[in-house]
């Protein structure tokens, strides 16, 4: 039997956790609150800037969205980003991206004051993470780790495959399941665009995890019997629906579903843990801010 790893309710219980922690911040005098900045009218973002606005409503931390007209000049990006820095009650900022092409996204990441940066893409806590001392571990790495972690999917010595090399997916997940650590010790794989004859190299691995942006190319014949499949990839592809698209991932699911001992559905899979792990990293930086101490889930 297939195992479906359900995102959402690994999310839920971790959401519910992070209430208790907003709690005892409360309890001290601190909301933590987590600043959301939109320059973009891409309908994907402005869906997922405004899920993530319930999210903080759920568990009680104080959302703040700011948006950009996306026309507006760089400047107006980089004052909102230095006025949030300053602002003691935002203890998160999280730049949507893409931005528009006229603005320097490297500049947008640097500007962001690093022990806010709960994207955790700034430099410095990129090198903190491959240095095996993170702060803020990804949102979608670290949702991935969860997830494994929650059905006890063993990473040590297991062999894995990341499909993508993104800054904000592929790269990141990869040096966390190289770390001596929970959910790392794994012996990884990293494959791209470039990558000679993909699937020789996913047809052996244990774990699969589909970071490409391309939507359902991992099918079954790609896989081991029994592998875990992490289908990352969330695609909108025109369909005959209400909104006149169907969101799928990177994975055939019904054929990767045949084949996978377990696999994450779209939607319901990673999107749900990275916005809890968003939440996660929001009440981690109040309390890190605040010197207060916290058990985080
Ligand atoms: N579930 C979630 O929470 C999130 C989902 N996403 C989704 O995940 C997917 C990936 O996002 P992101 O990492 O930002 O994407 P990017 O487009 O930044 O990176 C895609 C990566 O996949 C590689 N790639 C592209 N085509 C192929 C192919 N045919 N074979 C092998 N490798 C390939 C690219 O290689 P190269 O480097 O050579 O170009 C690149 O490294 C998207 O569908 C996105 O929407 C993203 C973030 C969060
Ligand atoms: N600075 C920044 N940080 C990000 O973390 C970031 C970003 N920019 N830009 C875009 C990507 C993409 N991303 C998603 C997160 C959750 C869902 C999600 O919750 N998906 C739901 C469905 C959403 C829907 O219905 O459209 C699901 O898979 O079940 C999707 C996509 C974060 N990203």
């Amino acid at each position: 039997m297939t195992e479906i790893i359900d995102g959402n309710a690994v999310a839920g219980d971790i959401r519910a956790e992070l209430t208790d922690c907003v709690e005892t911040l409360q309890d001290s005098g601190v909301t933590p609150g987590l600043a959301t900045v939109l320059m973009s009218d891409d309908p994907a973002s402005e869906t997922y800037v405004s899920m993530k606005q319930q999210d903080c409503e759920e568990v009680g931390i104080n959302g703040i969205h700011v948006e950009i007209d996306p026309d507006a000049p760089a400047e107006e990006l980089f004052e909102t980003i230095d006025r949030l820095n300053d602002d003691p009650e935002v203890h998160g900022i999280l730049v949507q991206l893409p931005v528009p092409d006229h603005v320097d996204k490297r500049a947008v990441i640097r500007a962001i004051d690093p022990a806010k940066d709960v994207d955790g893409f700034h430099p410095e806590n990129v090198g903190r993470l491959v240095a095996g001392d993170a702060r803020f571990k990804p949102c979608t790495p670290h949702g991935v780790q969860k997830l494994l972690a929650a059905y006890e999917i063993e990473t040590a010595g297991a062999d894995v495959v990341v499909v993508g090399r993104s800054d904000i997916v592929g790269k990141p997940l990869a040096n966390l399941f190289i770390q001596k650590a929970p959910q790392g010790n794994a012996t990884t794989t990293i494959c791209h665009s470039r990558t000679d004859d993909l699937e020789a190299k996913t047809k052996t691995a244990d774990i699969v995890i589909a970071a490409a942006g391309v939507p359902e190319f991992i099918d079954g014949a790609m896989l081991n019997e029994g592998a875990t499949v992490i289908d990352v990839g969330i695609n909108r592809v025109d369909a005959d629906t209400e909104k006149g698209y169907e969101l799928v991932g990177d994975v055939d699911y019904e054929s990767a579903e045949s084949v996978a001992g377990a696999i994450t559905p779209v939607p319901g899979g990673v999107g749900p843990m990275t916005r809890a792990m968003l939440l996660y990293n929001a009440v981690n930086a109040a309390s890190e801010q605040h010197d207060i101490d916290i058990e985080l889930p």
